[in-house]
């Protein structure tokens, strides 16, 4: 689950005179996600005819000061086409507030369900839809630098130490030999563009094969622009638990933004190494969750091995199938 922050009714219904979004008729706390507190707000709209809202409580890694990067980001893209929610002002013209405590804001509720098990047609329309939000970042001029580039990994991995050993024996000296790897391979000269950074199909709102919506941008910033179709493809393509990988879904997905974006050779000989910064970086968050909440925690953790696997798989693949053809 994740609403950490629990706000009363009452307190919901005050906040939305701030709007004009008519009043509550019903909060449900969302039990997707894991950083932040979200309600699926229902009011009765501005104009009588009912209206949805999502209202997120902003929680441990998002920093408020972030949010107006975030919120001008989603204004750029949603004027180019992406269907990506806008964050909704008041009647002040205000967008960030406080409430329960946290910082708040309303935002705009897109329609869709996010698949659990891909199929190659729903992963070629997610790399479409990444290579079309590749497009229309261009021009963006806001700026976010990656706290989880490489060397928040290194940060991420020294906070972890010697815990590493309670998740899987040896899983210490693992992380250590490929930040080594990574610290020798890692490319320098690769274009750079604000990127979604955490594009997992429950980020992916979509209605049979049709992406209605992008969500959950809270850790985007700007870096390398393919790391951003690594870290796709590393979600997208494995069963949940890493164990078995599904080449026609990883096909579709290259194919699906090669069409939409377009790769240059330079990005395509360097994905192996993208794929595996990306598998370590999830591997490094899970793992620092994993020992930092409470076994019984109303969190759900989410298995930091089952990105080792992605990551040991990476390791020896054969790039030539990592995109297809
Ligand atoms: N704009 C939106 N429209 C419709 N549903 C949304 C929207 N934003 C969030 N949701 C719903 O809320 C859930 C949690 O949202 P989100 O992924 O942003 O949370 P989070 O705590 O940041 O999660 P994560 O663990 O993925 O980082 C989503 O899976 C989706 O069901
Ligand atoms: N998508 C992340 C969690 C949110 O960042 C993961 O599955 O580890």
């Amino acid at each position: 689950m994740a609403v950490y922050t629990h706000v009363p009714a009452e307190e919901i219904d005050a906040f939305l005179t701030r709007y004009d979004a008519g009043r509550l008729v019903s909060a449900k706390g969302i039990a997707e996600g894991v950083e932040n507190s979200n309600y699926l707000l229902e009011t009765t709209g501005a104009d009588g005819n009912g209206h949805r809202y999502i209202l997120t409580l902003y929680e441990k890694r998002v920093d408020e000061a972030d949010l107006p990067f975030f919120m001008d980001l989603l204004d750029h893209l949603g004027a180019r086409g992406c269907l990506v929610p806008r964050f909704i002002a008041d009647t002040d013209g205000k967008r960030l507030q406080q409430l329960g405590g946290r910082p708040a804001c309303l935002i705009e509720f897109l329609t869709g369900i996010s698949v659990t098990e891909p199929t190659p047609a729903q992963a070629r329309a997610c790399g479409v839809a990444l290579g079309e939000l590749h497009r229309a970042a261009q021009g963006f001029a806001g700026e976010r630098r990656n706290a989880l580039d490489k060397d928040g990994w290194h940060a991420l991995a020294a906070r972890c130490g010697d815990d590493f050993d309670q998740i899987a024996p040896g899983l210490g000296a693992r992380v250590a030999e490929e930040l080594a790897f990574l610290d020798a391979h890692w490319p320098a000269d690769l274009p750079r563009s604000v990127i979604h950074a955490d594009l997992f199909p429950d980020n992916v709102l979509m209605l049979g094969d049709e992406v209605t919506g992008l969500i959950d941008f809270y850790f985007s910033c700007t870096d390398i622009r393919a790391y951003d179709l690594a870290v796709t493809h590393s979600a997208w393509c494995f069963s949940n638990d890493g164990a078995t990988w599904y080449g026609d879904r990883a096909t579709a997905i290259g194919q699906g933004y090669a069409a939409a974006h377009g790769l240059t050779d330079a990005e395509r000989a360097a994905f192996p190494i993208l794929c595996r910064g990306a598998a370590l970086r999830f591997l490094l968050t899970r793992a620092y969750d994993w020992i930092n909440t409470p076994a019984d925690a109303l969190v759900t953790r989410k298995d930091p091995l089952a990105y080792l696997r992605r990551m040991d798989f990476y390791a020896k693949a054969d790039p030539a199938e990592l995109l297809g053809a």
